[in-house]
């Protein structure tokens, strides 16, 4: 067993999906295999016992930072960025119904010809009834990114930790797809992960982390059952904690 083994069964947690891992191996969008296999672990997590919230990214369709170097104005691109997540998040809450669990995307974005608004009651209530819960379009706000929302999430609904299901299997000392010398941290604090400027995710979401003393799993959701891993401490990651 890692590091990063839980003294204590993480029992609620906030998922964090990266949106590119929607995509599998194609250029952007959604694969459909991948979409079923991701969802299935959710699932089976839920399953287990654990309560699953999803923070689902949009970086497979738009991300606002690019749409404002390309001329659009960065609220305006920052708003087609969230209902990119909102998109993941339907698509989710299809594939995850599709594994016999029940599911409910909730928008921070109100559309609700579409589907519920996010609410920190809302929320509790589905996670209670045993649905996986998943929480679309960020903070709602331009300017932000869904790794905040992530962690934001967390903090509203008292989670155990934020897992951060992306495409490499922990923090490194830089970017391993741009540096293949870069090494992994088995774990690190929130202060370290700040100072060294470790982009995996923003400053905001560490800060917000650092404040609520919300631990992070950093995973690669690449394999099945990668989040029962990350769950139960058995696969590699890195745990950012204080
Ligand atoms: N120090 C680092 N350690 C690990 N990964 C890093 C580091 N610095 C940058 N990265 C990059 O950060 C990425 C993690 O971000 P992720 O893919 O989850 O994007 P996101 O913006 O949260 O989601 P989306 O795909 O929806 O935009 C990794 O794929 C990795 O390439
Ligand atoms: O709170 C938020 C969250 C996201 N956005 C916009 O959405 C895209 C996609 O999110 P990722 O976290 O990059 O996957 C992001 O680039 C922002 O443009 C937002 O405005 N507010």
């Amino acid at each position: 067993m890692s590091d990063h083994a839980p003294t204590r069964r993480y029992r609620r947690v906030v998922v964090k999906l990266s949106g590119e891992a929607l995509q599998g191996s194609a250029p952007h969008g959604l694969d459909a295999a991948t979409l079923a296999r991701i969802a299935a672990d959710l699932a089976n997590a839920a399953a287990a016992g654990h309560e699953i919230a999803v923070v689902v990214g949009g970086g497979n369709f738009f991300r606002g930072i690019k749409g404002a170097d390309s001329g659009i104005e960065r609220a305006r691109a920052d708003s087609i960025g969230m209902l990119a997540t909102v998109m993941n998040g339907l698509a989710l809450e299809q594939a995850v119904e599709g594994q016999g669990r029940a599911a409910r995307c909730l928008s921070a974005v109100p559309m609700p010809s579409v589907c519920e608004s996010f609410s920190r009651r809302a929320a509790l209530h589905h996670l209670d009834k045993g649905r996986v819960v998943i929480a679309a379009g960020g903070t709602g706000n331009p300017f932000f990114t869904t790794d905040t929302g992530a962690v934001l999430r967390a903090a509203e609904l008292s989670a155990d930790a934020v897992l951060k299901a992306t495409q490499v299997d922990g923090v490194y000392t830089a970017d391993p797809k741009r540096d293949s010398s870069a090494t992994r941290y088995e774990r690190l604090t929130h202060d370290e992960a700040i100072a060294k400027n470790l982009a995996v995710m923003d400053t905001a979401a560490f800060a917000l982390a650092r404040e609520n003393k919300i631990p992070i799993i950093v995973f690669s959701i690449a394999e099945e059952g990668a989040i029962a891993g990350a769950l139960a401490g058995t696969s590699r990651a890195t745990l950012v904690a204080p």
